[in-house]
């Protein structure tokens, strides 16, 4: 039997895509990829670029829209509208959807109902940079493709077994009972090189294992046996490490003071903290790391120092948590491409049993630890894509047999 997948994660200005294969008999499917792209929007242009499974150039085009016109909507059109000229014959059964905030209840990916949708709108709040766009591309998905089963893939669900300890704020009880709790995001990236660390060395994934999803959004995670059991981020995708634009931990002090001394709203502080901040924000140049990386200017090397500088904090708390380790997995965009950074969040790491091999991690070798280290060190290029496509079709099979 062969069935199609298409895998939908959207953001505020893109909407990556994929759509994939699913051969062999129901439940012990193997998935290939046969269209990877992402449609983003560019001022008032917006632009779909499409690559094979091969990572080959496919497909590109470029057309106007007034910044009036609604993105994921538009992108959705183009998306379909390419993909029936391209593969005429796919039959897609099913579009999974990256959400980023599942909140308390969804622990495990779901088909989108009325009530599903509604439970996510009041999950806005707490993921503002990405739940708006999740949602819009699922009534987006829906309105384009009206008889395809539309599934929510969640970010939070990896880590909803998480020791209370791990989760609690130290608040009074009853807002924990209420939901204010880390959640955690990142879950598909992990749930995927956590897999690919079972294939690529088995003996390790069944360990003590440090994983930092390094890109745009950056987190780390520690996974105890296959399972996650702390996040860097919390309550939001705020917390934890700095990131392109955000500002990661921060004393809440500093929110009390901006509101109470600096006037400012909860909107103007919603929007220093998710968009102003972070590398964007320390350096004055860039939220991007190749252009800091590319700079000589002191500001965008403080902004690359700190983000090391935290890194190596967390390192260190997340092995202390999981009582040493045996693993560290880097990837994302920068984790996967950056050897600057790599190298410098595991100099002087032999303490924690990490020694790296330099002409390893600069060629972004499979495993960068010298022979001698006792913990290794992995790069695993993630594929969220992947994840969501395996969910998908998982939650279509299972809700055909009930
Ligand atoms: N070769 C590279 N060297 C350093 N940083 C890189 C490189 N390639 C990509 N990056 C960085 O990766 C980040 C984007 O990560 P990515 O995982 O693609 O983001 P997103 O969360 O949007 O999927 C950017 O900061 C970008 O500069
Ligand atoms: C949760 C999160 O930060 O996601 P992203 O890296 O896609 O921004
Ligand atoms: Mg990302």
């Amino acid at each position: 039997m062969t069935r199609h997948v298409v895998t939908l994660n959207a953001g505020s200005s893109s909407i990556k895509f994929a759509l994939f294969e699913a051969m062999g008999k129901a439940g012990a499917e193997t998935l290939s990829a046969l269209a990877i792209g992402i449609v983003e929007m560019l001022g008032d242009e917006r632009r779909l670029t499409i690559h094979d499974g091969a990572h080959t150039k496919i497909h590109e085009e470029t057309w106007a829209e007034s910044a009036a016109t609604p993105f994921h909507a538009d992108a959705l059109r183009r998306i379909l509208t390419w993909r029936r000229a391209g593969f005429p014959r796919a039959q897609v059964i099913a579009a999974g959807h990256r959400v980023v905030h599942g909140g308390m209840h969804y622990v495990a990916p779901v088909i989108v109902t009325d009530e599903v949708l509604r439970d996510l709108q009041a999950l806005v709040p707490l993921a503002p940079l990405h739940e708006p766009h999740n949602i819009a591309g699922i009534l987006a998905a829906r309105e384009a493709w009206p008889h395809v089963r539309q599934v929510a893939c969640f970010d939070t669900a990896f880590h909803h077994a998480h020791p209370f300890v791990n989760d609690v704020f130290a608040l009074p009880r009853h807002f924990y009972d209420e939901g204010v709790r880390r959640y955690g995001f990142h879950g598909l990236s992990y749930e995927y090189v956590t897999g690919r660390l079972r294939e690529i060395a088995p003996f390790h994934a069944a360990g003590r294992v440090v994983a930092a999803h390094l890109g745009n959004g950056a987190s780390m995670c520690a996974i105890r046996d296959g399972q996650s059991v702390a996040s860097s981020m919390g309550f939001t995708a705020l917390d934890g490490l700095p990131m392109g634009t955000r500002c990661g931990q921060l004393d809440p002090g500093v929110v009390l003071y901006l509101m109470q001394e600096k006037q400012m709203s909860a909107a103007q502080v919603t929007d220093l903290l998710y968009r102003e901040s972070g590398l964007k924000g320390l350096s004055g140049l860039s939220q991007d790391m190749r252009e800091l990386e590319a700079s000589d200017l002191p500001e965008a090397q403080q902004a690359i120092e700190y983000f090391v500088f935290r890194i190596r904090r967390e390192l260190g708390g997340l092995a202390a948590v999981l009582k040493g380790i045996d693993a560290i997995v880097f990837c994302g965009g920068i984790g996967e491409n950056s050897w600057h950074v790599r190298e410098r969040v595991l100099e002087g790491m032999e303490w924690i049993g990490v020694e790296l091999d330099r002409v390893a991690n600069r060629a972004n070798a499979q495993v960068i630890s010298s022979e001698r280290s006792r913990a290794r060190v992995f790069v695993i290029p993630t594929d969220e894509e992947a994840m969501i496509a395996r969910h998908t079709l998982a939650v279509v099979d299972q809700s055909a047999e009930a």
